[in-house]
């Protein structure tokens, strides 16, 4: 069942926290309690873009072990609205997801998704993809939508600086998002179990990302994320970036790698010691009929699944793997049928909480570099 509000994380003082609970090399295991409920780390966050985990309820999520959602203030302010979610009761309410929610800042998907986007010191002004109507947003105004929407760690307004940017352009971007993130700090509102998270900038330069953690470190934050990676610098330049920031961090606040990623994506990361994920990878792939598994991804829409009457992935406990054929997941997709994705949704999930979850496991007896191994041989083994 969805986690109960009364139980989840209400209790002594209610503060955010995080606990360091084992390292194993530069990964680590840690706990953050939060106003909204606990979660263990390294974590992944299924994304919820506007309000909803596509094709899934609350507790159909929740069965996956996900502890923690991920929102976008760019699509819930276009539709339904801030201010609409806020007199509804909040975000929690609105999608009944007791437990903690992320919002990004906006600016992100601005630069992705909007029209005619207009970039100034201030802010950025843009025409929504919906209805073409012209919107404003700064550092002030998105820290307050995420207050509206009652988020649970809120994210400062930055710009993700685009792949490839020369030095100079990866400097002044960063450099505009450090004085962003001092307006996020200014405009967030301070309540107990609540969070704001800095977003590490700097492009794949390491004295621009030295420079970054410094800044934001001084300004002081609940946790830092590391933006301005999976933007197309792939994944050697993502690792070596990784190298030269995270041992930067404060050990004592939470690592989260934006937008990341693939499964090998995620266990690289949390060997140089990133603590949170977001990816839109296992629920929108999901519905295209691509399922992420332990010996590598499997197109159910191949033909070779039409006769197979085995589970997708024998060692998944998932309602696809322990109820249906890959015959039928195949022929559900094949149709169009709203099943079929919703069943690709559930195992890719489930997939990808249980790889979180065995990397906990794994940092805690010391068993990374084993792990690590198994993890690549499966994925070498390949599909039978
Ligand atoms: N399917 C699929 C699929 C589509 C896109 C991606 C890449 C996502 N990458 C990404 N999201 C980000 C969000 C971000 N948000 C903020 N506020 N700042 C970032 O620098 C940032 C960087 C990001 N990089 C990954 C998988
Ligand atoms: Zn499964």
């Amino acid at each position: 069942a969805v986690p109960d509000r009364n139980t989840a994380g209400q209790g002594a003082g209610d503060v955010f926290g995080y606990t360091l609970i084992a390292q194993d090399g530069m990964a680590r295991r840690g706990r953050i309690v939060t106003a909204h409920g606990a979660i263990d780390t390294p974590a992944f966050m299924p994304v919820g873009t506007a309000g909803t985990v596509k094709g899934l309820t609350p507790e159909q999520v929740a069965a996956t072990g996900a502890q923690i959602l991920l929102g976008n203030t760019y699509h819930l302010m276009l539709r339904p609205g801030a201010e609409r979610v806020d007199r509804l009761g909040g975000l929690h309410r609105f999608m009944n997801w007791p437990a903690p929610i992320l919002t990004d800042s906006g600016g992100f998907q601005v630069m992705s998704l909007a029209a005619l986007r207009k970039l100034d010191d201030d802010g950025v002004t843009f025409r929504s993809h919906l209805d073409g109507s012209k919107i404003r947003l700064t550092p002030e105004r998105s820290i307050e939508i995420q207050h509206l929407l009652d988020a649970t760690i809120t994210m400062c307004f930055d710009e993700c600086t685009p792949f490839p940017a020369t030095y100079d352009q990866a400097a002044s971007s960063m450099r505009l998002s450090m004085r962003w993130a001092g307006r996020s700090r200014t405009a967030f509102v301070e309540r107990p179990g609540y969070a704001l998270f800095g977003i590490v900038q700097g492009g794949v330069h390491a004295d621009l990302r030295a420079e970054s953690v410094a800044r934001l470190a001084e300004i002081g934050f609940e946790g830092y994320a590391v933006g301005g990676l999976a933007v197309g610098e792939g994944f050697d330049l993502m690792c070596q970036t990784l190298d030269v920031t995270t041992p930067l961090l404060p050990r004592n606040r939470p690592r989260y790698l934006m937008g990341v990623g693939r499964p090998q994506d995620l266990v690289a990361a949390v060997r140089r010691g990133i603590d949170m994920f977001d990816c839109v990878m296992p629920t929108r792939s999901g519905r295209t009929g691509q399922a992420f598994t332990r010996r590598g991804t499997v197109n159910i829409r191949n033909a070779r699944h039409a006769d197979d009457p085995r589970p997708l992935d024998e060692a998944c406990g998932c309602p696809a793997c322990t109820q249906y054929s890959r015959a039928y997941l195949h022929h559900l997709h094949k149709s169009g049928e709203i099943l079929g994705a919703v069943l690709l949704t559930q195992h890719n999930l489930w997939y990808y909480q249980d790889l979180m979850r065995d990397m906990r496991n794994a940092i805690s007896t010391g068993g990374m570099d084993a792990f690590t191994q198994a993890f690549e041989a499966g994925l070498a083994e390949g599909d039978l």
